[in-house]
C-alpha cells in the first residue's frame, strides 16, 4: 500500500514514520510539511537518520498526493483535514486523521467545541476507536483517529458502559498526559522552567476531549451520557494515565465488573487487562499500542474506579492509526505495530 503523511514534521507525523518503517505493507511515498518544503526529515528528526532519506512537499501537491496514495495519514491541527477531506472526495485515496475533524457523527458538536465551522459535513466517517468500531472502520473511506486521552478513557469504561453496569451520569475522568500530547510547537506551559518538578490541570470542565468521551459511551449504553473530564499536564514526554470513576448500579458484584471486561476484551492483542487491584503505569506501555487497565471497586461509595495507560503518541495517535490502516486494509492487526515496550 502507498501511504502518504500530512504533517510528518509533528510529533504524531514522526510517529507515524517510526511505525510504518516497520510495516511489511506499507510505503510511504509522500510526507509534508509547509514551514520546512523542500528540507529533509532527518535533518528535522534525526533518530530517522540513514531510515528515510526523504524531502518535505507542500500541501499545495495535494491533488498529486492524493493520486499517487492509496492511504492518507493527517498529522495536522483540526480545520485541515476536512480541507483534504473534500479535496479527495472523488478519488479512490482513504483517509486517516489523527486529529479531531471526522471524530463526530454531528458537526453542530464538533463546531461548539473546536469554534470552527465543519466544512466537510457530508463526509462518511467513522469513529477510529479501533477495538470498539472494528466493523466499520473495515470499508471506511474517512477514519478519524480517536484522540489520546479519549482512547485512554473509553477504552477503560466501555466494558461498564456496554454491560451498563454503572450510571454513566457519574463518570469522572481524571487524565493526566505526557507534554507530547502537546505538540512539537514551542508554548510557553512547556518551556522546561515551567514544566519540569511541576504538575498541573488545565481546561477544567472544558476541554475538547469531553464531548468525544461522552459521545462514545452514549453510543455505547444507549444512554445520553454527561461527564466530568479533567486533563493534567505532567513532566515527561509520553504517556497518559486516566484514573475514571463511575457510580456501580445497586447490586453489581464484583465478578460481573471483572467478566464485563474480560468479555469485551478477553480477546484483544492490544488491550492487556491487568485485573482488579492491579496499577498500570505509562513506562509499562512507553513506545507501544498497548492500552493496559485495571479496575477497583471501593464498597464504601459503591464506585468502580478503572484506571488506563497508554503511549498518546502509539495508541493514542500514531499506532492505533496503523491498527486502523490494518483492519481497513484486512492485514493483521498486529502488522507493523509488535512493539516490546521501551522499559525502563
Ligand atoms: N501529540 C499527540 O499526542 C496527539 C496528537 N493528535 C493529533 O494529531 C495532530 C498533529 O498533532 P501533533 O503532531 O502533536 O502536532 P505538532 O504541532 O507536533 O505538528 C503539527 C503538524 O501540522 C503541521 N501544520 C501546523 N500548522 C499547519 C497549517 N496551518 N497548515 C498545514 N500544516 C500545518 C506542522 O507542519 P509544519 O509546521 O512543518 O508546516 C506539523 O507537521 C493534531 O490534530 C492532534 O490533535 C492526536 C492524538 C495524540
Ligand atoms: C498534553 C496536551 O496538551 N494534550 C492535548 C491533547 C492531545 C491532542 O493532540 O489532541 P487529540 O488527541 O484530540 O488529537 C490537549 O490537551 O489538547
Amino acid at each position: 500500500m502507498k501511504v502518504s503523511v500530512l504533517g510528518a514534521t509533528g510529533y504524531a507525523g514522526a510517529e507515524l514514520l517510526r511505525i510504518l518503517y516497520n510495516h511489511p505493507e506499507a510505503e510511504v511515498v509522500h510526507i509534508t510539511s509547509e514551514s520546512h518544503t523542500g528540507e529533509k526529515i532527518a535533518d528535522l528528526y534525526p533518530h530517522l537518520r540513514g531510515l528515510y532519506d526523504m524531502t518535505l512537499e507542500s500541501m499545495k501537491e495535494i491533488e498529486a498526493i492524493g493520486d499517487d496514495s492509496d492511504f492518507v495519514f493527517i498529522g495536522l491541527p483540526h480545520g485541515h483535514a476536512m480541507e483534504v477531506g473534500r479535496a479527495m472526495a472523488g478519488k479512490p485515496v482513504r483517509i486517516i486523521d489523527l486529529g479531531a475533524d471526522y471524530r463526530f457523527a454531528d458537526t453542530s458538536v464538533y463546531e461548539a467545541w473546536y469554534h470552527v465551522p465543519h466544512t466537510h459535513p457530508e463526509a462518511e466517517r467513522v469513529y477510529g476507536l479501533a477495538e470498539l468500531y472494528r466493523e466499520e472502520i473495515r470499508n471506511a473511506k474517512i477514519i478519524g483517529n480517536a484522540g489520546c486521552f479519549t482512547t485512554a478513557s473509553i477504552l477503560a469504561l466501555a466494558p461498564l458502559a456496554k454491560q451498563h453496569l454503572v450510571d454513566v451520569n457519574t463518570i469522572i475522568v481524571d487524565a493526566k498526559s505526557g507534554v507530547s500530547g502537546a505538540g512539537r510547537s514551542a508554548k510557553q506551559a512547556n518551556h522546561f522552567p515551567e514544566l519540569y518538578d511541576n504538575f498541573r490541570a488545565y481546561n477544567v470542565a472544558g476541554h475538547r476531549h469531553t464531548p468525544e468521551i461522552e459521545q462514545a459511551i452514549t453510543d455505547l449504553s444507549g444512554e445520553k451520557s454527561i461527564i466530568n473530564f479533567t486533563p493534567h499536564l505532567v513532566p515527561m514526554s509520553r504517556g497518559i494515565l486516566a484514573t475514571c470513576y463511575a457510580r456501580l448500579r445497586d447490586g453489581i458484584a464484583s465478578e460481573l465488573v471483572d467478566a464485563a471486561y474480560e468479555k469485551l476484551y478477553g480477546k484483544e492483542h492490544f488491550i492487556r487487562l491487568l485485573g482488579r487491584g492491579a496499577y498500570p503505569s505509562t513506562k509499562d506501555v512507553r513506545g507501544s499500542n498497548f492500552c493496559d487497565i485495571a479496575w477497583h471497586i471501593d464498597p464504601r461509595t459503591n464506585r468502580v474506579i478503572v484506571l488506563s495507560a497508554i503511549d498518546n503518541l502509539v495508541k493514542g495517535a500514531a499506532g492505533q492509526a496503523v491498527q486502523n490502516f490494518n483492519i481497513a486494509c484486512g492485514f493483521d492487526e498486529t502488522a507493523g505495530l509488535d512493539y516490546v515496550p521501551m522499559y525502563p
